[in-house]
């Protein structure tokens, strides 16, 4: 089976070089050929593709979401039947000499017994599980786990654990997990935590971290180390790394938080340091590209139905009454459709993928009296990002971001209840509405069970890829642990796709219209459509694999998305 290392070419546009000289970007991801990476998973070789032979780079290049920077850094191989490896950086592509070691856990007394323990080399998570007859293989992830040979004898790791971004339910959990997992699989005992985000690294104090010290932690929301939005910069970040020795690099956080662990892990890179930066994909919204889930989820969505039944109690219990619930969800309803699905209990769930309109034949107000009417009572859950458009445009307020850049979300629960009431004042129609917004409330509490165990495994395949030499984000893709780079998980956002069964599944259990004009419909599907051509990189190798194999980024199962 033959297959290729991809290594893109310099781009000789000088407009992009004099850009590059100016940002001081790594010269040598561009203009030096890696060694083959260590444990490609059949017989491999670096091929430089020459501008030749990709003339339509920078078109492909603008097709996808991935930078030209980005692409000096992707590795790509392939095999036979459309087979695509989107493989994750290692220590060795910039130290080849970097000596290893035989990896601890085999002569741990737990884990010896365990058969196989060790994840074979040619082991790959496919991102694509449906196929046909004639599909191609697609695009693989490496699997996740503990490699036969480490890069880190036990004594020369210093590792540094950072919570990023907003809280979330199990982050505690994966602190802990992460610092008795470095400790009792590996032996580490100089394990640091950084406070309060990405500016702690140059900020404040190093927090010791033991076995010890986080034995309890995972029965606490929130997470010990503190977290914040802003604050990133790569530069000062390294030099802190650099500074005090740091070789392991575990950071927890949502999607922009994952932006920020790439830049690292590049900046570290262009120094040439021996030191591996994991990724841990934080977020309650569920948002991340390519992993079936995040940790969290099922909690918040569990939570969510304490809320909903608050608030179904509350519509009953008056005439004509309607009980109103925010859920979080930034730009994805997948706390509002999952907590709406379980509940049985909501007559109409409104989310950002989905657009929807107040006034008029077939608008959400006429639905509500029309529901009021028939059974005195309603539940609407909202999510926090839907309908902003409509605030928007009617109380004409400005943009404004958080530290981190996201947008500032106007409160559309708010915007509703005053909405609905004044329809039914002029309507002379009694009603009562009551608004719970228990939004902040189910992010801050533990993780329940099955996230605390998922939490788990997430940390150890983050350890695992860490003491291996990886650098990449860890999740688990159509149920298996997978290594991911980082500019996958960053480059799209997971959402709630209102073109699949799911979501047909909510309006069926709802009976809520889709507010969906015909318009609206074939925007959705052309954005579907879109998204399946996109080439999945910016690799130039062949047309006929890079168009293949991304038809699968529309339709590869999630747990939360996929199609059953
Ligand atoms: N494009 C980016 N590059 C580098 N750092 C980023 C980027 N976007 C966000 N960050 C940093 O990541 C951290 C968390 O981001 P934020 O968007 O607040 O939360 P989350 O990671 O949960 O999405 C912040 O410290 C922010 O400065
Ligand atoms: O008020 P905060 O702390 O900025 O957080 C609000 C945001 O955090 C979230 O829960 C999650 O956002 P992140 O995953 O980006 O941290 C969003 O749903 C919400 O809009
Ligand atoms: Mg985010």
């Amino acid at each position: 089976m033959e297959s290729s290392h991809i290594i893109l070419p310099p781009d000789d546009d000088e407009e992009e070089q004099r850009r590059r000289e100016e940002e001081d970007e790594d010269p040598w991801a561009r203009s030096v050929l890696p060694p083959a990476a260590p444990e490609l998973p059949f017989s491999a070789s670096c091929v430089r593709i020459s501008r030749d032979s990709y003339p339509n780079l920078r078109a492909l290049r603008n097709a996808s979401s991935v930078s030209l920077a980005d692409a000096a850094y992707v590795k790509i191989s392939e095999g036979d039947f459309g087979y695509v490896l989107d493989d994750v950086p290692h220590l060795a592509d910039y130290l080849p000499d970097a000596p290893t070691y035989p990896n601890p856990l085999q002569d741990h007394p737990a884990y010896s017994t365990v058969r196989q323990y060790f994840v074979n080399e040619d082991d790959n998570v496919p991102q694509k599980v449906v196929v046909q007859k004639n599909s191609r293989r697609g695009i693989h992830f490496r699997c996740a786990g503990p490699r036969q040979r480490v890069y880190f004898g036990s004594d020369e790791v210093k590792a540094c654990i950072v919570t990023c971004g907003g809280l979330c339910p199990g982050l505690n959990t994966v602190i802990r997990e992460l610092v008795c997992g470095l400790s009792h699989m590996y032996n580490v005992n100089k394990i640091y935590g950084i406070q309060n985000g990405y500016k702690g690294f140059y900020s404040s104090n190093y927090l010791t971290l033991t076995p010890k010290s986080v034995n309890d932690i995972h029965k606490r929301g929130g997470t010990i180390l503190g977290t914040s939005r802003g604050g990133h910069d790569t530069k000062k970040i390294v030099d802190n790394i650099q500074d005090r020795g740091i070789n392991q690099v575990y950071i927890i956080g949502g999607d922009g938080t994952q932006k920020g662990a790439y830049e690292i892990c590049k900046e570290i890179r262009k120094r040439g340091l021996k030191v591996s930066v994991a990724g841990i994909p934080k977020t309650i919204d569920n948002d991340i590209a390519i992993i079936d889930k995040s940790f969290g989820f099922d909690t918040a969505v569990e939570e969510a139905q304490r809320a909903i039944n608050s608030a179904h109690v509350e519509a009953c219990s008056a005439e004509n009454g309607i009980g109103l619930v925010k859920l979080m969800g930034r730009y994805s309803g997948f706390i509002a459709m999952y907590a709406t699905l379980a509940s049985r209990d909501v007559d109409c769930c409104l989310i950002p993928e989905s657009p929807f309109y107040m006034d008029g034949e077939g608008g959400l107000l006429q639905y509500i009296e029309k529901r009021l009417k028939e059974s005195k009572h309603m539940v609407i859950v909202v999510a926090e990002g839907a309908g902003q458009d409509l605030i928007a445009k009617s109380l004409a307020t400005s943009e404004q971001q958080d530290a981190s850049g996201n947008k500032l979300l106007l409160d559309i629960g708010l915007w509703l209840t005053h909405k609905i009431k004044d329809y039914f004042k002029i309507k002379k129609m009694e009603m009562t509405i009551k608004y719970i917004d228990p939004t902040y409330m189910i992010r801050a509490i533990p993780s329940n069970a099955s996230d605390n165990v998922y939490c788990t495994l997430l940390s150890h395949s983050a350890i695992h890829g860490a003491m291996a030499g990886y650098s990449c984000t860890v999740g688990i893709v159509n149920g298996r642990h997978a290594y991911i780079p980082f500019y996958r998980v960053t480059s799209t956002r997971n959402k709630v796709k209102i073109t699949d069964r799911m979501w047909a599944r909510l309006l069926s259990s709802t009976n809520q219209p889709s507010f969906l004009s015909p318009k609206d419909i074939d925007e959705a599907k052309e954005t579907d459509d879109r998204m399946a051509n996109r080439p999945p990189l910016p690799t130039g190798i062949s047309h006929h694999h890079a168009a293949s194999s991304f038809d699968q980024t529309a339709s590869s199962s999630s747990s939360t998305n996929g199609e059953t």
